[in-house]
């Protein structure tokens, strides 16, 4: 508030308290005041301009546009009552200590204006968790509820068969017993009730094995067309176990029964898989699921040239795995071929060119990095990127582990998100490596954690992330021989996160939760991607698993 009391007369100002309160061309406004007697309030920009004109006398207090006018003419009323007026009268009507009060009062209404907004904005927040709390309970208790219904069902509809089958059980072994001990005339049982009663059990047997049977449908479909024996079994195993499991405790010869038509199941038929685009057919026999341990199948031997150099258990194995893959998956027809990196990835450069110039010189290769793309130059074939060529031919990759669903760890080289768009771009993506990658489940053998390609200036936030996600230490990971993180060949940092083994047995659900988060661009878990992995071993063998759950064994010999 600046309040001024000013002469017209003499034409000067007698008071001007609060000067640098508001700052207001002074002269202009008293310029525009009439010379008679008057009083009135207007507005000056954001101030309000109260004036009133007495005799030539001109007191004004201005004050902020909100103020209320009122105060500011009951100030120019003590104004006029004071003879002698100077800057400190001015100060002490104006910072009266009721002034001074109601000022602390304004404050304190307002900090008690705003506390209450506050709580109540609180309270609608409250209010809300309080609502999605009571959602989440009520549909958890109806979850509970269902599942409880659903377990229950399946308990009556196990022990109805259990009752019924050793109802049955026991009738048969009496009645078989009777007949066994006792000759047909001491008991005087007609022969055609003993055939009635086993007509019987034959019809019951049928009723409780009919669900079975019609499961075997799809093994006879197996048979015909080469299907995915795992995705068969997926879904035979749980209703057969089911069976499987309340009829075992019953009589001999009923397990003996089901036992025949389980291993009917999960025995070898014979299908027919192409080994690759050669177009050569191989007699494969479907093996059984990977907890027990299964026969491989012999390939006919791998060739190699005699004068090939020697070298280390480890190298042989990669180059054994490479050569195999090549010569199964790489054919004349091949022509757009997407070249994987790592160490084990110039052994598949190596057979490539044995094949000679002219298979070669019809084709293009395309790198997932800059090794890969110096190895495609070095050995003088046609190198061509993804984006001319988005469907490619044959895929084949090296990887940091593979587990038995042929799920794999990718992106120790930090290639990961150029090799899973190769992989996915392929008509076949093999992968080749030696007996160190080949695991029943990730994260055994290779422990740094999933590889995971970021966005540079996220890497702090996906860190984070990934840790409430369950990983245990996930860090950047950093360059050998440079000061600071690694940098991919597309400009992005690497996080290496470590999960416990719980989180491995689903790797795709692992996958697509990393992915997920804000800042990753591509995640190192190559799920459902490979349609075989070639493992070469230091004994001079390579293990082929394929993606339909067979297994085969090829050894080599040198030419
Ligand atoms: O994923 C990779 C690079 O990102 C590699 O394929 C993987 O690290 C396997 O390398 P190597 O063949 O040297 O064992």
């Amino acid at each position: 508030m600046r309040v001024v009391v000013y002469n017209s007369a003499s034409e000067q100002v007698l008071v001007d308290y609060n000067k640098d309160s508001v700052s207001i061309n002074l002269k202009q406004i008293i310029d525009k005041i009439p010379p008679n007697n008057s009083k009135l309030s207007y507005l000056v920009g954001d101030y309000l301009v109260n004036y009133e004109s007495i005799e030539g006398i001109i007191y004004l207090v201005i004050t902020n546009k909100d103020e209320d006018r009122h105060k500011a003419f009951a100030l120019i009323g003590k104004l006029q009552r004071v003879d002698d007026l100077t800057e400190s009268t001015v100060a002490g009507l104006v910072d009266t200590p009721t002034h001074q009060l109601q000022q602390n009062l304004n404050q304190v209404k307002q900090v008690m204006i705003d506390n209450v907004d506050n709580i109540i904005a609180r309270g609608d927040r409250i209010d809300n968790l309080v609502d999605r709390t009571n959602d989440m309970s009520s549909q958890a208790f109806a979850f509970r509820k269902r599942s409880t219904t659903l377990r229950r069902q399946m308990w009556y509809k196990n022990k109805r068969i259990q009752v019924l089958t050793g109802f049955v059980c026991v009738v048969s072994q009496c009645v078989l017993k009777v007949y066994s001990t006792h000759s047909y005339s001491d008991h005087g049982i007609p022969l055609h009730f003993l055939f009635l009663w086993l007509v019987l059990v034959a019809v019951l047997m049928l009723v409780l094995l009919l669900p079975l049977l019609l499961l075997l449908l799809p093994c006879t479909i197996c048979m015909t067309y080469p299907l995915t024996h795992s995705s068969i079994i997926a879904s035979l195993r749980s209703p057969a176990k089911a069976l499987l499991t309340t009829t075992t405790a019953t009589m001999n010869g009923i397990t003996c029964a089901h036992t025949l038509l389980y291993s009917a199941i999960h025995s070898h038929s014979p299908s027919s898989v192409n080994t690759g685009s050669t177009g050569s057919t191989t007699a494969f026999y479907s093996t059984k699921p990977s907890q027990s341990s299964p026969t491989p199948t012999k390939l006919s031997p791998l060739k190699l040239h005699a004068s090939l150099p020697s070298l280390s258990p480890t190298e042989q194995g990669k180059r054994l795995a490479a050569y195999a893959a090549v010569d199964a998956n790489v054919s004349l027809d091949s022509r757009v071929i997407g070249i994987g990196s790592g160490s084990t990835v110039p052994y598949v450069i190596e057979r490539i060119v044995q094949q000679g110039e002219e298979s070669n010189v019809q084709r293009v290769f395309i790198p997932t990095g800059f090794q890969s793309k110096e190895l495609i130059v070095q050995n003088g074939l046609v190198l061509g990127d993804v984006d001319q060529y988005p469907t490619i031919d044959v895929t084949l990759d090296g990887a940091d582990e593979v587990d038995n669903n042929l799920n794999a760890v990718k992106g120790g080289g930090a290639c990961h998100l150029r090799e899973k768009v190769l992989a996915e771009a392929a008509k076949i993506f093999v992968i080749v490596a030696d007996e160190r990658k080949n695991s029943k489940l990730l994260g055994t053998t290779w422990t740094q954690g999933v590889p995971i390609e970021v966005a540079p200036f996220a890497y702090a936030k996906v860190l984070k992330n990934v840790a409430k996600l369950g990983s245990t230490n996930p860090a950047l990971r950093m360059g050998i021989k440079k000061a600071g993180p690694v940098v991919t060949d597309n400009g992005n940092f690497v996080i290496d996160a470590p999960f416990s083994e719980s989180y491995y047995r689903d790797p795709k659900e692992l996958l697509m939760r990393i992915k997920m988060l804000t800042g990753v661009v591509e995640v190192g878990l190559f799920c459902g991607m490979a349609k075989a992995a070639y493992f070469g071993y230091s004994n001079g063998s390579v293990l082929i698993r394929s993606a339909d759950g067979t297994i085969c064994e090829q050894s080599s010999t040198h030419e």
